[in-house]
């Protein structure tokens, strides 16, 4: 349990007769966007719900930075760097976007605004929180109330809510839902960016988006991880074009 930043190990997790994971092991490797992909029901939420500590595994253990975070819990999880980003939105709409962010790099729990306002001034939590904007190019609206942000705007700013607390490693769930063509793309050029400073797990349903972003993909069907491997080689897989991509695409 070495310099890999995520670890998964053998994790089964049943609801009733079906079997959501089944003896699951992955690694999320330092620089690295690792991408889980599979069908409609094949277990995507459910791992992910237990790499984030909402759900507790049956079997097996998850590894963060070489702890066992196994028994922990969401925020534990969080504390020790794991960002969990685009389903746990925290923004607060009548604030600014830099505002929301100065409020995150406060920490995870919210203070009193009595602290807030003093926050506001304190150079310590404004500049990480300007240098979080800049990485999302939100630089520009960074005194816009956020219920004036476009939809990607706003996904951006949670992606720099998630970046000021400096993760370890992101667990990204559908990061290019609702974007636009525009939007998908500068969200993806983003992530290609991010990935550098924290790797990223990424569960997308944009196979274009994930074919041209992940260094490795596994292939999850029923509960069970059916390959991983770079790119070119999961296309190339015939248990992975049988099972999920059909042949011909
Ligand atoms: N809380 C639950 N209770 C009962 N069954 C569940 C529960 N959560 C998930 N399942 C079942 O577990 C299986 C895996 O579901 P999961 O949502 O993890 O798949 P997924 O790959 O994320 O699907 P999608 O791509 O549609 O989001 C499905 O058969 C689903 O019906």
């Amino acid at each position: 349990m070495t310099d890999t930043v995520l670890q998964v190990r053998n994790v089964s997790k049943a609801f009733g007769a079906v079997q959501a994971s089944d003896g699951i092991t992955l690694d999320l490797r330092p620089g690295e966007i690792h991408a889980l992909i599979g069908p409609n029901g094949a277990g995507k939420s459910t791992l992910i719900a237990q790499i984030a500590g909402a759900l507790r595994p049956d079997a097996g253990s998850v590894w963060l930075s070489g702890q066992d975070v196994t028994a922990l819990g969401v925020a534990e999880r969080a504390n020790l760097g794991l960002a969990r980003s685009f389903q746990v939105s925290a923004v607060a709409m009548d604030l600014t976007v830099l505002q929301n962010v100065v409020l995150a790099a406060c920490g995870a729990q919210r203070r009193v605004w009595r602290f807030f306002r003093a926050a506001l001034r304190d150079e310590r939590l404004i500049a990480p929180a300007r240098a979080a904007l800049a990485r999302v190019g939100l630089t520009g609206e960074a005194a816009t109330i956020v219920a004036d942000l476009s939809h990607g705007q706003r996904r951006r700013l949670e992606l720099a809510l998630a970046l000021v607390l400096e993760p370890t490693c992101f667990v990204m769930d559908e990061p290019l839902a609702g974007l636009g063509a525009d939007g998908s793309a500068e969200m993806t050029a983003l992530l290609a960016g991010l990935k550098a400073q924290a790797p990223i797990l990424l569960v997308e349903h944009d196979m274009d988006a994930v074919f041209a972003l992940a260094d490795r993909i596994s292939v999850l069907v029923y509960g069970k991880i059916i390959a991983t491997g770079a790119p070119d080689a999961i296309r190339a897989d015939s248990d992975v074009r049988r099972a999920y991509l059909g042949d011909g695409e």
